[in-house]
């Protein structure tokens, strides 16, 4: 699958992440979406693959976005027999977040990102639109920490596995107002707290490297982000676990259905009979072989953002593999044609 598709799929997230990047800062976050969605499956659909899109924009038929449930490849078409290869005519799962971070796109913040996940069918959590409780950390960490523990258990135990004091942890947490009292709680502790306004899939993957000054996602983010974060950290051996959340009450704000009692029947009706379960990152990504591709849109601690120039554009890309166990960093020059000098710096 990495040697098949690893080129194209990064061109995907490449053309995604330079179609929203012409939109950075001009406060359009819809826009800046509309334009990656549209610019992801464009380059999808010349792919020779038969994928199926697992993690999208919701279940919206007929509207125009990468929607759950699409079919995408020119493998997906009625004639793909005759137009594919056996291999190509294997089925492949794909989980996208085309502009992850539009906010901070659309605001010229830092971090917002194209990403995506693949995996043979099956290989990916069809997680629903839902809210998700989620604990990463790094590999030094993995199967130690436990989202059921309290933050403050938590951040004793990677003070061990990490062998630095509270004092120099750095826990990512969403600022919203569900988090109130469990950023109080890490503070308690000792650790020191990053807020982010946005992005929780790039607070994640920083956990699985060392050097980014960032040890420990915690919090309640969106479940489908849960998904793609989980592919990427299960790649890197790193520590991922990801608790649907179900109740309204818990959120506080964003609209996640009329009640309790109907979200527990709607995830029954998905075949998710125990609400509460928590998910490690190798149960929401469990294929035997998935891929995790990423193009920074703004520049955030891994990647560098799109930067044009008159030529074209340059992009840098995180592609993650458990295949060939690797984490690749590409960097992409996008010539227009239209002559024009590269800029290597
Ligand atoms: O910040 C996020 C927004 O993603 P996107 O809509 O693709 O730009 C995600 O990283 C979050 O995981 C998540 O979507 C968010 O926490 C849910 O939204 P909110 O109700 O504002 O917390
Ligand atoms: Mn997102
Ligand atoms: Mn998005």
């Amino acid at each position: 699958m990495e040697n098949s598709l690893g080129l194209e799929i990064i061109e995907v997230v490449e053309q995604a992440a330079i179609a929203s990047a012409r939109l950075m800062g001009k406060g359009d976050k819809n826009e800046a979406d509309r334009v990656a969605v549209e610019a992801m499956r464009e380059r999808m659909n010349k792919i020779y693959m038969r994928g199926r899109i697992v993690i999208g924009e919701g279940e919206r038929d007929d509207a125009p976005m990468l929607y759950i449930g699409e079919e995408v490849g020119i493998c997906s078409q009625p004639n793909a027999a005759e137009l594919c290869s056996i291999d190509e005519l294997l089925e492949i799962d794909i989980a996208v977040d085309p502009c992850e971070g539009t906010n901070l796109c659309a605001y010229g913040q830092p971090g917002s990102m194209a990403v995506l996940a693949i995996s043979e069918k099956g290989g990916l959590f069809a997680a629903p639109d839902f809210y998700m409780k989620k604990l990463a950390a790094p590999p030094a960490a993995k199967g130690k920490v436990d989202i059921n523990k309290s933050a403050t258990e938590n951040l004793k135990i990677l003070s061990q596995c990490l062998d630095r004091a509270i004092e120099e942890l750095v826990v990512v947490v969403m600022k919203r107002e569900r988090h109130n009292d469990l950023i109080a709680e890490i503070r308690a502790a000792g650790a020191r707290v990053a807020l982010i306004s946005d992005g929780d899939v790039g607070a994640a993957i920083n956990c699985g490297f060392a050097g980014t000054g960032i040890h420990a996602l915690m919090g309640i983010g969106a479940a489908p982000e849960g998904v793609i974060s989980a592919a990427a950290l299960r790649c890197m051996d790193a520590h991922f676990q990801g608790q649907l959340i179900y109740d309204p009450a818990v959120v506080k704000t964003g609209l996640i259905g009329e009640s309790k009692e109907a979200n527990i029947d709607r995830l029954k009706s998905m075949g998710i009979n125990d609400p509460d379960k928590v998910y490690t990152a190798e149960e929401l990504a469990c294929g035997q072989n998935v891929l995790f591709a990423g193009t920074g849109i703004t520049s955030g601690n891994i990647m560098d953002g799109v930067r044009f120039f008159k030529g074209g554009a340059r992009t840098h890309t995180l592609v993650i593999s458990s295949q060939s166990k690797t984490a690749r960093f590409v960097d992409t020059i996008h010539m227009n044609g239209k002559g024009g000098t590269i800029a290597l710096k």
